[in-house]
């Protein structure tokens, strides 16, 4: 597995792979799957699922300060370089890419950035403002930097997922965008980098998020209750647990991001949930039309 830290280094190493992979007069499709490292087995399915459609597989490796706020975790998020670069080598990928900041921003910063209007002010929007300009600054980066045909993310962060699918439509950048499952933990949890922060109790109680989200889906959808109703239901649960503080329950349109009041099976809702447990903030979300 070739690793590069500079973007001269990647670039050349990806004309040379596109080079020896070409089948034919066909050019090899290259598979991107951008990461923040600490890597667990919803970034391996990505990976595998990228391995499986693609001549060539890059993952990146980069902690994006410009999504972080300045109350936020960057540094403490976790980090285990060794482990991961094992982990893609065992995965079969072609290529990691892991710059340092000064190499993606330079010594004094950039002064072009990409801005989301409308779908990065709702759910996560709203309590990490900008957070959603510096996810698209960076991955549009990493888009021309990689040149992908293809880019796999987690539905787990289903709100990056759908910005990033407008921001290739309205940029008109040549590259499709793989939606991939939340993989769990056996009690539901999903996998997420950040739940290595939580202490032991925390552990036990956090898979009680998925729970009242399973639990909201069947009120709303079995027993028909009023979907505001079951939402400050839901709160009112949540908050009941030792250290667990709300930050959204939201109900809203798969593809607008606004919340609303009845579910629709033809655009789509989705149950989206930030809960702290303790310190730690967790995302989650379902499907439930
Ligand atoms: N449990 C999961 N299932 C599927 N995809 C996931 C899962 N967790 C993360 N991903 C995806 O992996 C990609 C990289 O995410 P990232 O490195 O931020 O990991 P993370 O576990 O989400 O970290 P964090 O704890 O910071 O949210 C994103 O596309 C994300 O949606
Ligand atoms: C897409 C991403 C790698 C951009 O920094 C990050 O937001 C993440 O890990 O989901
Ligand atoms: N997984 C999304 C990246 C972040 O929380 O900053």
């Amino acid at each position: 597995m070739i690793v590069c830290t500079t973007i001269d280094g990647i670039r050349s190493n990806i004309r040379w792979l596109r080079a020896e992979r070409k089948i034919g007069e066909l050019s090899p499709r290259i598979g991107f799957v951008p990461t923040m490292g600490f890597l667990h087995e919803g970034h391996a399915s990505l990976i595998q699922k990228a391995r499986a459609e693609n001549e060539i597989v890059i993952v990146s490796i980069f902690i994006n300060p410009k999504q972080f706020g300045p109350n936020e975790d960057i540094n403490r998020y976790p980090r285990s370089p060794q482990e991961d670069q094992l982990l893609c080598e065992q995965l079969g990928v072609d290529a990691l890419f892991t710059p340092s900041v000064e190499e993606m921003y330079g010594k004094s910063d950039i002064y072009t950035h990409v801005h989301v209007d409308l779908l990065g002010n709702f759910l996560c929007g709203k309590s990490r403002p900008g957070h959603f300009d510096g996810v698209c600054t960076v991955v549009s980066k990493l888009f021309h930097i990689i040149t992908p045909d293809a880019a796999y993310f987690g539905q787990k962060d289903a709100q990056q997922l759908r910005i990033i699918e407008q921001m290739v439509h309205d940029l008109s950048m040549p590259i499709e965008i793989v939606s991939c499952p939340i993989v769990r933990e056996a009690d539901g949890l999903a996998k997420s980098s950040r739940n290595a922060y939580l202490s032991k109790e925390e552990r036990a109680l956090a898979p009680e998020i998925f729970n009242t989200m399973k639990w909201m889906k069947q009120q709303i959808i079995l027993e028909e209750n009023d979907v505001r109703q079951v939402r400050v239901e839901a709160i009112h649960r949540l908050e009941g647990y030792p250290g667990f503080k709300v930050d959204y329950v939201s109900i809203v349109d798969k593809k607008t991001l606004a919340p609303v009041d009845h579910i629709d099976h033809v655009s789509g809702t989705l149950l989206a949930v930030a809960v702290y447990v303790g310190n730690t903030r967790l995302i989650d979300n379902i499907n439930i039309a």
